[in-house]
Parts: structure tokens; sequence; C-alpha cells
């Protein structure tokens, strides 16, 4: 019997069985497969057989994914392919539409400096002066091609001046049109209010444009004597850039054969520069988007739209163009609101209160 000391305090025994014997190296071979293994090593082995088995898996799912589906796969590259040409398809519309947007806004531009530009021609006895004379020339030569029209069908307005049937004339246009008929003897000869609709195309412009000039013409040839007025003494409003191009350019050749000038005002143009042309040229029409218009009266450095109410007004198409009344907005832009001439035209009129005519 053998006595083995287990404890540190104080030495026990305890009974073991002994082995008796030889022990052979056969026996004792299994020791040397033992290696010695570090706590570091034990954590680089592991995460290198962890990369390695990852890897392993990846590399499988894939094949068997691809040797699963080789049609799911070759679909999904096609359909990649597809939503690639569709996006650079889509990209190249987009840049078609930006590009047509600029060419558009360019020429807009070009127009309405156009038109400013030839405001700072100087005006006398209703012919304009040029350098050179060479574009009065080519006026002429205008003037003498469209002459040819016949605009007899006209001469029942015999209360339009001179003037204005001169334009028609010059404009080529033989017949007024439906609302033109219905309007002129109401706004020119009894000097009424109009409310008028038509469709578009239908010549709602020179509806309100001719009675407009006809008072202005009415106002210069009755005031000859006094000082001239200061300041717009007719204010058109349409809600869009394109439409005051449009009114711009019907109430020019309504105007080329008088003294009268009209600028247009309009968003995308510089403010100051549109500011500088009207308090120079002291325009007798203003054709202006509402937008400006509102930024020009409220932070006008001229003060232009303080010197006298406009007398006449157009509004076109009314209803989409003010939040707020047209009286209110005459009344900021003349300090005080006259006796005025309304002419509103549009598409459609929407009753909104019964008691109002
Ligand atoms: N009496 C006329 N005879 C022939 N053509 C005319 C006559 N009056 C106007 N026009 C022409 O008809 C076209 C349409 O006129 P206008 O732009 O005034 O229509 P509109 O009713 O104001 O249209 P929209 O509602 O689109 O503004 C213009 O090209 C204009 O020059």
């Amino acid at each position: 019997m053998t006595s083995i000391s287990i404890s540190s305090d104080k030495w026990q025994t305890a009974d073991v069985e002994v082995m008796d014997g030889d022990f052979d190296d056969d026996m004792l071979q299994f020791l040397g497969s033992f290696e010695e293994v570090l706590p570091e090593t034990v954590d680089k082995v592991s995460e290198r057989k962890l990369k390695k088995t990852s890897k392993k898996q990846k590399k499988k799912e894939e094949n068997t994914v691809g040797s699963k589906n080789p049609e799911n796969e070759e679909k999904s590259i096609e359909e990649r392919r597809l939503a690639k040409k569709l996006k650079r398809k889509e990209q190249m519309a987009a840049n078609r539409k930006q590009r047509k947007e600029r060419l558009a806004r360019r020429k807009e531009q070009k127009e309405l400096e156009k038109g400013q530009e030839s405001m700072e021609t100087p005006i006398e006895n209703g012919k304009k002066k040029r350098k050179g004379g060479e574009i009065q020339e080519n006026n002429d030569k205008k003037k003498k091609a469209k002459k040819e029209t016949d605009v007899s069908a006209w001469k029942q307005f015999y209360f339009l001046p001179n003037e204005i049937l001169e334009a028609i004339e010059q404009m080529g246009f033989s017949q007024p049109t439906e609302i033109q008929s219905a309007v002129l003897p109401i706004a020119v000869r009894d000097r009424q209010d109009v409310l008028g609709a038509a469709e578009t195309g239908s010549g709602k412009t020179l509806a309100f444009g001719i009675p407009l000039v006809s008072r202005l013409l009415e106002a210069l040839s009755n005031k000859e004597e006094e000082e001239p007025p200061k300041g717009p003494r007719a204010l058109i409003v349409a809600p869009t850039r394109e439409l005051v191009i449009q009114i711009m350019r019907h109430i020019n050749s309504l105007i080329a054969t008088t003294p009268l000038k009209a600028v247009s005002i309009v968003g995308g143009l510089a403010q100051v520069k549109q500011e500088r042309v009207i308090s120079q040229q002291n325009p007798d029409i203003v054709v202006a988007t509402p937008g400006r218009l509102w930024a020009m009266i409220q932070v006008s450095v001229s003060g232009i739209f303080q010197y006298s109410p406009p007398k006449h007004s157009n509004i076109t198409p009314g209803h989409k163009c003010w939040n707020t009344p047209p009286p209110t907005i005459f009344h900021k832009v003349g300090g005080g609101v006259q006796k005025m001439f309304f002419l509103i035209f549009c598409l459609k009129i929407k009753r909104t209160q019964p008691n109002y005519a």
C-alpha cells in the first residue's frame, strides 16, 4: 500500500490502487502525439480555419446557384442590362427635355430683351427714328406689302381711331373675329367695362387690346395741351411669360402707328434693368406677370408704380392671376384708385357668388 498526499495544509493519506508490473514502450507511444499548444496559437489557428470554411462555403453556394438555375442567372443578367438601357434612355430623354427648355427660355429672353431694346428708340410723331434709317426702311416695305389687305369689314366700327385701323391693315386682318365684333362696340363706343370669355385662339388679345389702345389715344388727344401723363396708364396682367410675350407682340403691332409705348415685366430677367427701362422710357402700357409685378410694386426703387394709377387695365385670364382682388392691387399700384376701365378676358368664367353680376 502506498500513501499519496493531496492537501496543501495537512498531509492526508488515501488508499490508492497500485498497478504492478512493467510498462513497455508501445503502451506509452500516445504521449508522442501531444504537442505544446499556447493560448495565442489557439486563436490564430481557429481564425484561419474559420476564414477557410466561410470562403469554401461561399464558393459552394455560388456553384450551387449557378449549377441549379443557369436560366435564372442568364435572366438576371439580361434584366440588369435592360434596366441599365432603360436608365440610359431616361437620362437621355431628360437631357433632351432640359436642352429644349433651355433653348425655349433663351428664345423667350431674347424676344423680351429685343422688345425692351426697341423701347430705347426715341419715338416722335408716331414714327420710330432708328440709326441709318435701315430698320425704318424695312418696316416701310413690310407696311407696303401688308397694305393690300381689304379691311372694309372693320369700317362698321366707325368709332375706332384711324391709327388702329391702319395697324389692323398692317397686321393683315381683313375681318374681326366673333369676340372682337361683340366687344368693340360695348368697350370702345359705349365705354363699358367688359368681362369676356372665348375659346383659345379666338382673338381675345385684340378684343381687349383695341379698346385699351383706343382709350389711351383718346386721352392723348384730349390732353395734348396739358403736361403728358407720367407712368404707365394701362396694365395688362397675364399668368405666364409665354402669354405676356404673345400679348406684347399684338400690342406692339397695334401701337406701331401711334406714339404709345409698351414694356413687359416678367420674372427671369433682371428686375433692376426692367425698372430702369420703365423709369427711363415712361411707357404707357405695361404687360406683366403677377409675380414680378408684385415684386416691383413692393420693392420698386424708382417708385414707378406710384406716379399715377393705371386708368385702363386688362387682366387675362383673370381667374388664374390673382390671389388678392384686382382693386387691391391697383390701389397699391397707383396709391389711390381713380376711375378705371376693366377688361377681363379668359377661357371660362365661373360664377362663385350668385348675387355678383
Ligand atoms: N381679326 C383677326 N383676323 C385674323 N386673325 C386674327 C384676328 N385677330 C387675331 N388674330 C390672330 O389669331 C391668333 C389668335 O389670337 P389671340 O392670341 O388673340 O387668341 P386668344 O383668344 O387670346 O388665345 P389664347 O386664349 O390662347 O390666349 C393670333 O395669331 C392673332 O394674330
